[in-house]
């Protein structure tokens, strides 16, 4: 008797085990239906594998289950379509994974072992789109076939015959003249910018976008219409044979220079290695950079090169043992959405964000994700209890695509937009006619905002306030000793005694306090474009904050400053000017600025005193790039000699000085006539000033003629 405990016999699976993998197999064969027939799938690629996953390790504990209708035995599915059926010549196969390096290297140990030795692999991209036979005869498309079961597909001719990739006719060459008959296997997909073309066009003609590239291209070519096919942008990328005459390669990328002959698109992104450490790269590589690819991808196919070997590593009913996929981690899952609630920012706008189940996508656990404003929230058409669609691609934040239609229950309930803020009763406004956004107007007293622009101020870019984050903001707050950011530098050991956060438990200020206290101080001290950032003024950021710093020198400038001067100073611009315009305006915005200035922020340049001011009122342009000064140093060189560096060429400019490559400044200057110096006046310029210069600048006119 053998020995193992694994049943051979399906009687001898335990009952409960056998009911498991019953509904499980059904499970997974009304997924089967509603994607390959539907193309209406209701859970995420990843759930999909992983319930087949979980079939094939029941299956190999217990063997006898592997009947022969088991999904893991069978290339998607057999159903019945509205289309007419029709055999392929030559079987088409699905393709078995692999999902993690271990996995892969199982696979080329067993390969290694079969074919006696190392081998070539040749690796593609695993385009994320619908398998498609075509069959050539003597050079003429006669049929399109869909993969079906595998063996008998979909009659979608008409269809695939309005492919522009398509070609109705084969051209030969000397090297690969046109075989009696070949089937040719590819993919057709969505590129990703011709899916977002498609999508920007229904959301114009006010009907909801396609949620996903996939399986809009398999809804695409399988219409009954073939105009509708016609008019979507379907592509195609050949990635293998079935039947074929007069045709022998000894190597599958061979096939695909004969293909590439005969006027059918490959993709520009297979590589053929020599090792599995090379292969290995490959994928790391391509993890990395899966979204650099036209199309989407799921994965890396890696194949035995010769056909030789193809033959004798054979397949299963379902899959090539000579290729494999290897699946990246999934990035889109499905879940519950629980709730929309709304979050009300450092600037008061009110946005409304997504409440889910916790959900693993790309490696991370999803909860929250944001959906912008209201009107966003009704074009994804998303409801309060729906089963939705959530992505999230590398590092960009974690999106939710759509709901999942099918599943409704009836018992989903309409997002609504608060009127009143959440955290103060303020009535909500839109600051301007036409703005999507609406915010809080309360902006001065709201806890929402000043919490945000606490957290803000203490932030790496502006004051750098260890010990002052949430928790800390949230209570100077609520304890009252903090009303608003005026406020935050006036804190002492009493003050902050008051807040139980800084408080031991014998009543003394405790270590934390005594480190913000010591933070506090120190950052008294920054630069000023930190305490311009610190202000959370609209679109002031660190760069135009920086600009600012160097072009005016201090904050009292910059609030005296020419709204038509800011604008000016390159790096800022009218917006930002006309920000900072409004911001000064406000008489609570002042009061926060003296508060700081009296408890003794610095909010002035510190002037190097060891450079003289020889370029004092001068104003330089500098274009193109420069050797040896980056932007900023060149910046920073000319404004520490007094000068002003101007972002554009007016009769005013004293020097243009001229790097690799200038813009059109440079033609500006010629027309007007302004002295232009290179790279070595700039230097005679910082060195010994502006007359020495002057000497050395370029001719603006050609010499008069002969
Ligand atoms: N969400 C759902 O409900 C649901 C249901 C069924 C299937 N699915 C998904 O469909 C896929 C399974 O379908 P499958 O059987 O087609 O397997 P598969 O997509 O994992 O692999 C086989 C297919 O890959 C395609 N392919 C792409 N690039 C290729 C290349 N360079 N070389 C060779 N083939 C390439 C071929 O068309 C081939 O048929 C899985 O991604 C699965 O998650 C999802
Ligand atoms: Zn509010």
């Amino acid at each position: 008797m053998s020995e193992t405990p694994a049943a051979q016999d399906v009687t001898e699976v335990p009952a409960e085990v056998r009911e498991r993998h019953g509904a499980l197999a059904e499970e997974v064969r009304g997924h089967q239906f509603r994607y390959y027939v539907l193309d209406s799938p209701v859970i995420s690629d990843g759930e999909f594998d992983a319930l087949l996953k979980e079939l094939e390790r029941l299956e190999s504990e217990y063997p006898g289950l592997a009947t022969p209708d088991s999904p893991t035995q069978n290339v998607g599915g057999t159903f019945s379509t509205d289309f007419v059926a029709v055999d392929h010549l030559e079987r088409m196969m699905s393709l078995d994974n692999v999902f993690d390096e271990e996995e892969l290297r199982a696979w080329v140990d067993r390969v290694e072992r079969e074919v006696g030795g190392s081998t070539q692999y040749l690796c593609e991209l695993k385009i994320d789109g619908l398998a498609i036979n075509l069959l050539y005869e003597k050079g003429r498309l006669v049929r399109g076939l869909t993969r079906g079961d595998g063996r008998t597909g979909e009659d979608v001719t008409l269809n695939v015959r309005t492919l522009e990739q398509v070609p109705e006719t084969l051209t030969g060459t000397d090297e690969y003249p046109v075989p009696d008959l070949v089937e040719v296997r590819g993919e057709v997909f969505f590129r990703v910018e011709d899916f977002a073309e498609l999508n920007a066009r229904l959301v114009e003609a006010g009907k909801p976008p396609f949620a996903n590239p996939r399986n809009t291209a398999a809804g695409s070519l399988r219409q009954k219409d073939p105009k509708v096919t016609r008019s979507r942008k379907l592509r195609l990328i050949c990635h293998g044979l079935g039947k074929r005459e007069g045709f022998e390669p000894a190597r599958q990328s061979e096939a695909y220079e004969a293909l590439a002959a005969w006027g059918l698109p490959v993709s520009s992104h297979t590589k053929v290695v020599d090792k599995a450490s090379e292969l290995l790269d490959h994928i790391r590589y391509w993890g990395e950079h899966r979204h650099d690819a036209e199309h989407e991808i799921d994965g890396i196919v890696v194949k035995v090169d010769q056909v030789s070997l193809q033959r004798r590593l054979g397949s299963t009913s379902r899959a090539p043992r000579w290729a494999i996929a290897y699946k990246y981690p999934p990035e889109e899952a499905t879940t519950r959405l629980l709730d929309i609630q709304v979050n009300v920012g450092r600037t008061g706008r009110v946005t409304p964000f997504a409440v889910m189940e916790p959900v693993k996508v790309a490696g991370s656990t999803v909860a929250m994700a944001t959906l912008h404003n209201a009107q966003e929230v009704k074009r994804k058409g998303v409801l309060i209890g729906d089963r939705v669609v959530i992505r999230k691609a590398g590092d960009v934040i974690p999106e939710v695509l759509g709901p999942v239609v099918d599943v409704r229950t009836g018992d989903e309930r309409e997002f609504i937009m608060p009127t009143f803020c959440p955290e103060c009763g303020t009535k909500l406004a839109h600051q301007k006619e036409g703005d999507v956004d609406i915010r809080c107007p309360n902006a001065r007293s709201c806890p929402a905002q000043l919490r945000e622009r606490l957290f803000h101020l203490a932030g790496r870019g502006a004051f750098d306030i260890e010990m002052l984050g949430y928790e800390a903001a949230t209570a100077l707050l609520e304890s009252g000793v903090v009303v608003d950011e005026g406020d935050i530098f006036d804190l002492d050991e009493e003050k902050l005694g008051r807040v139980e956060l800084f408080r031991t438990k014998a009543g003394e200020l405790s270590a934390n306090g005594r480190k913000l206290l010591a933070n506090l101080d120190s950052a008294k001290d920054r630069p000023l474009w930190r305490v311009l950032v610190a202000l959370s003024i609209r679109h002031v950021g660190p760069t135009a904050a920086q600009a600012l710093a160097r072009e005016f020198g201090s904050l009292e400038a910059i609030e005296n400053a020419d709204e038509a001067a800011m604008a000016d100073v390159d790096g800022v611009g009218p917006t930002i000017a006309g920000a900072l315009r409004e911001w000064f305006a406000v008489d609570w915005h002042r009061e926060v600025v003296e508060k700081w200035r009296r408890a003794g922020v610095r909010m002035a340049e510190e002037r190097d005193e060891s450079v003289p001011r020889t370029l004092e009122g001068l104003s330089i342009v500098v274009t193109g790039s420069l050797n040896t000064f980056s932007r900023d140093e060149a910046k920073e060189a000319i404004m520490s000699r007094g000068g002003k560096a101007a972002g554009s060429v007016s009769k005013k400019t004293a020097f243009v000085v001229v790097g690799d490559a200038p813009g059109s400044k440079y033609d500006k200057a010629v027309q007007l006539k302004v002295p232009i110096l290179d790279e070595g006046g700039f230097q005679v310029l910082l060195d010994r000033g502006p007359e020495a210069a002057a000497e050395v600048a370029l001719p603006t006119e050609e010499p008069a003629g002969e």
